[in-house]
């Protein structure tokens, strides 16, 4: 029982010890955690004051930097955010003080000796915090130690030290009221050693250096724990706690004296010494002391709790603030990053204007350095293309908005002016004032030009830099507005080159380019400034003729249009003389009595022109109503012909050409007709136009001679092996790209023909028309022994010299000379003129449209070779061809009869 009682005992005292030196070393740490946070709460909050105006300095000129009114007036700005347990001073590069938050005048004092200044001077500084060592202030005489921090300029350059002295008084009442418990100490220490606050004993122990003690002895080893000592202060015994403070050169230490526990234990000792008999007492007077020991416990444990749980709250309030301030700090490292590092031009100007900073891509952007800038207005940059509105419009949107944002002008330091897209915003101080303009700035020069170019290039044509069709509508619209509001009339010319196709493929689309050049040249000379000439493509010109004063104004226009489109053009240069000959058609529709709106205007112009080229251009022609109806009529028209080719509705007929020596049918014309469901047989007159025009005369053209050769083959076949047939071909078709003319001579193969089995019937007017692509392929079916027959010879101007260059087989006298051919009369004498000529060329002679023996003879006896028309046969279709031959072959000869009839 003894030995259990003694078991007991001991247990207990072991029990009691551990538990209180547990205690004991848990009030301590708490209390250490408890005051760290405090004391870093409060570095945390001065220090981002010291951030703060660190910043703000950066951007002073050094003049102002250097102005103890302006640094006084700015550190004190701020006054409000602190209180007179600090205040903020600023030392220039070479310490001495400039100005004070206080206002004091502390000018010229020097602080170069500081631990802070001289650690300041270091660049790797940069960004830091550092905490000078406490001292008895040089002007205030107070009990202090130093917050500070580095302040550079943009560059990097050092400009000075802002520092924060601190009253360490604020700590010695906080750690005061913190005691629970005369026997703790707590103590702020230097990391170089020195006190900073202490309770108790502060006086003695401010700026004391504890370097050689026991707490530098554990802090060398680590940077937290626990040891227990005898104060070199008071020389009380105390188990301490320490800590040191991450990256900052602060130590916090909490002592706690056990000296009454250490009695109580003592006597715990002597009870257990004391015997059996007193084993129970002992007993009781340990559960006693056990039990007093637990209620003081209590009492500690609940202050502790108490301070644990200030402290917890202060610990997050800290790391929440400790959050914050890391926040800021990177915000701002971020900002200067920025700054620094930007692409965009960026400018800081005050209040008045003046630049105060400018970072490097600005530096780039303007050829300035920041040292050239500095001082200067932002407006000083920008060229004389802005105007002083311009200016006016920019100040004041700042001043009501505080922002502006545009497009302006500068000047590079070389000479060289950009566009740069700006964005000004301003910074207000706490009075609302604005303190700072920021402008935000990048070169769009390119961009810029790469925009206008689009834009051009949508709305103006490359070749002749008119506007284009797109432009031209834009431009129509407005004027269409216009002449709404002013009620003078305005006018649309629509203008189209007569057959510029043949420009380009005689001489060549280079020449047709520079024509198209000239063209829009002449054009924008011949109207006001004030009209819109537009080329909507090809070779259509438009000009808008606005608010016209006087009707005839238009057609002093259109006629003057006429006249320079007339007047050659000089296509070449100095060796090289190429003159093209050309003209144009007009068509003119008036707003707003031709169209209410712009389609209908342009539409109804272009119908007008479409006469103009029908009445057989080289005119111009009003807009008439009964345009619309022809349109509609030929659009009809273009329609059913599509689908006559389709249904087969195109019919061939073949006239008879008679040998006028022998009588006899020796070749025979092709002509198509179309047999319309309802108009009936319609010669070419009423269709080809629009064949031509809707391009279906090549399929047509195809058609025909494929039919023509089929005949050829047939009435060959009936023994008359050197008949041939003629197909008359449309200078359309010879500016086509002629690629047929191959499959032409495949089928005569096919159709195991020769060549000359079939004439190709041309117009004078073609060969007057063409001279390099068309002629060749005149050259080329002649190459391939194809005959050439010119129709209509007298009506045009076909020079002796183009017949011989083609080398024509035949020239067909036109229907108007043959009419004409009465004894005694002019037509006599032409006709016998041109058989001569032909004759003399080795050109055989057809005489087209012969109605009369007296023609006949006529021309029988002007020596005429050929002939054809109604004397002799209509058009007739291919089986009667063939049937008139074979007519012919029998002993009974009719076409014979007439030709002795006509001879006799
Ligand atoms: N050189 C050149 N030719 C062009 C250009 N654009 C279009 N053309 C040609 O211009 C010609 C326009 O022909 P059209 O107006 O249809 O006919 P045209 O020969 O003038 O005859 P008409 O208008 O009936 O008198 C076509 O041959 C086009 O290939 C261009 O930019 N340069």
């Amino acid at each position: 029982m003894a030995a259990l009682a003694i078991a007991v005992v001991v247990s207990q005292f072991r029990t009691a010890y551990v538990e209180r030196e547990l205690s004991v070393k848990n009030q301590t740490e708490h209390f250490v955690k408890a005051m760290e946070a405090h004391v870093l709460y409060s570095i945390q909050s001065v220090d981002l004051s010291l951030i703060g105006f660190a910043n703000a300095i950066k951007v002073l000129t050094a003049q102002q930097r250097h102005s103890p009114e302006t640094m006084s007036e700015l550190l004190s700005s701020r006054g409000s955010s602190f209180n007179s347990e600090y205040w903020i001073s600023f030392l220039d590069a070479k310490g001495n003080a400039v100005a004070t938050s206080t206002g004091n005048n502390i000018t010229g004092t020097q602080y170069g000796d500081r631990d802070y200044f001289k650690a300041h001077l270091d660049v790797a500084m940069r960004g830091k915090l550092f905490i000078g060592e406490p001292s008895i202030g040089r002007r205030s005489s107070q009990k202090l130690f130093f917050l500070s921090r580095r302040v550079e300029s943009a560059k990097g350059e050092f400009l000075g030290v802002i520092v924060a002295p601190l009253n360490v008084s604020r700590y010695v009442t906080v750690f005061e009221n913190s005691r629970f418990n005369s026997d703790i100490s707590i103590a702020l220490v230097h990391g170089g050693g020195k006190v900073i606050a202490r309770v108790p004993n502060f006086e003695e122990s401010f700026a004391k250096d504890l370097g050689p003690t026991a707490l530098f002895d554990n802090v060398r080893i680590a940077s937290s724990g626990t040891y227990k000592v005898v104060s070199s202060i008071d020389n009380i015994a105390r188990v301490f706690s320490y800590r040191v403070f991450d990256n900052l050169p602060l130590i916090i230490a909490v002592g706690s004296n056990d000296a009454e526990s250490a009695r109580l234990l003592q006597q715990n000792y002597l009870i257990a010494g004391a015997g059996l008999i007193m084993l129970l007492i002992l007993m009781a007077g340990a559960g006693h002391f056990s039990l007093r020991t637990y209620t003081r416990q209590e009492e500690r444990e609940l202050r502790y709790r108490a301070l644990y749980a200030a402290s917890r709250e202060m610990e997050q309030k800290l790391l929440a603030n400790e959050e914050e301030r890391k926040k800021n700090e990177e915000s701002m490292k971020l900002a200067a990053l920025l700054f620094q590092n930007s692409g965009e031009g960026m400018m800081v100007t005050d209040a008045d204007g003046r630049i105060l900073t400018v970072n490097p891509a600005f530096s780039l952007l303007s050829g300035y350095t920041e040292k050239e800038l500095i001082g200067h207005r932002g407006y000083e940059l920008t060229t004389s293309r802005q105007d002083i509105n311009f200016f006016i419009r920019m100040f004041e949107s700042i001043a009501q908005t505080g922002q502006w944002e545009g497009e302006l002008w500068h000047q590079h330091k070389d000479g060289e002016e950009y566009l740069v897209a700006m964005r000004f915003n301003t910074v207000y101080d706490e009075l609302g004032n604005p303190f700072r303009y920021v402008a935000l700035l990048s070169d769009i020069t390119k961009k810029k030009a790469s925009e206008e170019l689009i834009w051009r290039q949508a709305n103006f044509d490359a070749l002749t830099g008119l506007p284009n069709r797109r432009m031209f509508h834009e431009h129509l619209r407005q004027e269409m507005k216009k002449t709404d509001r002013s009620h003078l009339p305005m006018a649309l010319v629509f203008m189209d080159l007569d057959h510029f196709k043949e420009i380009n493929d005689t001489l060549g689309h280079d020449k047709g380019d520079l024509l198209l050049k000239e063209v829009a040249n002449r054009l924008s000379s011949s109207v006001r400034g004030t009209d819109t000439v537009a080329r909507l493509g090809g070779d259509e010109f438009t000009i808008i003729l606005s608010e016209l004063r006087n009707a005839s104004d238009v057609v002093r226009t259109a006629q003057e249009i006429l006249k320079q489109m007339s007047t050659p053009f000089n296509l070449g240069s100095a060796g090289d003389k190429h003159v093209a000959h050309i003209s144009s058609s007009i068509g003119i529709t008036l707003y707003p009595e031709d169209g209410a709106d712009a389609e209908t205007l342009i539409k109804n112009a272009d119908q007008a022109m479409y006469a103009a080229k029908q009445q057989g251009r080289n005119r111009f022609n009003y807009f008439a109503p009964f345009m619309q109806e022809a349109t509609r009529v030929r659009m009809t028209l273009v329609n059913e012909l599509r689908e006559a080719v389709n249904h087969d509705e195109l019919r061939i007929l073949f006239q008879p050409i008679i040998d006028l020596a022998s009588g006899k049918i020796c070749k025979a014309e092709a002509l198509v007709r179309w047999q319309h469901p309802v108009r009936g047989l319609l010669n070419p007159a009423e269709f080809i136009s629009i064949a031509e025009s809707s391009g279906m005369i090549v399929g047509i053209g195809d058609w025909v001679f494929k039919q023509a050769a089929r005949e050829v083959q047939k009435l060959q076949a009936l023994g008359l092996p050197d008949f041939q047939v003629s197909v008359n071909k449309s200078a359309w078709q010879f500016r086509d790209d002629g690629s047929n003319y191959q499959q032409w001579l495949d089928f005569l193969q096919e159709l195991h023909l020769n060549a000359n089995s079939i004439i190709i019937e041309v117009t004078e007017n073609l060969l007057l028309d063409t001279a390099n692509a068309v002629s060749e392929r005149m050259l080329a079916f002649q190459h391939a022994h194809m005959q050439i027959s010119l129709d209509d010879f007298g009506t045009g101007y076909c020079s002796v010299a183009f017949l011989k260059r083609f080398d024509i087989d035949y020239i067909k006298i036109d229907p108007t000379f043959v009419s004409n051919l009465s004894e005694g009369t002019d037509g006599v004498v032409l006709c016998e003129a041109i058989i001569a000529m032909a004759h003399k060329l080795n050109i055989k002679v057809i005489a087209e449209g012969i109605e009369t023996p007296q023609q006949l003879a006529a021309l029988t006896a002007a020596g005429c070779d050929l002939g054809q028309g109604y004397l002799f046969s209509k058009p007739i279709s291919g089986e009667e061809l063939e049937k008139q031959i074979k007519n012919e072959q029998s002993p009974v000869n009719n076409s014979l009869d007439i030709h002795r009839t006509t001879c006799e």
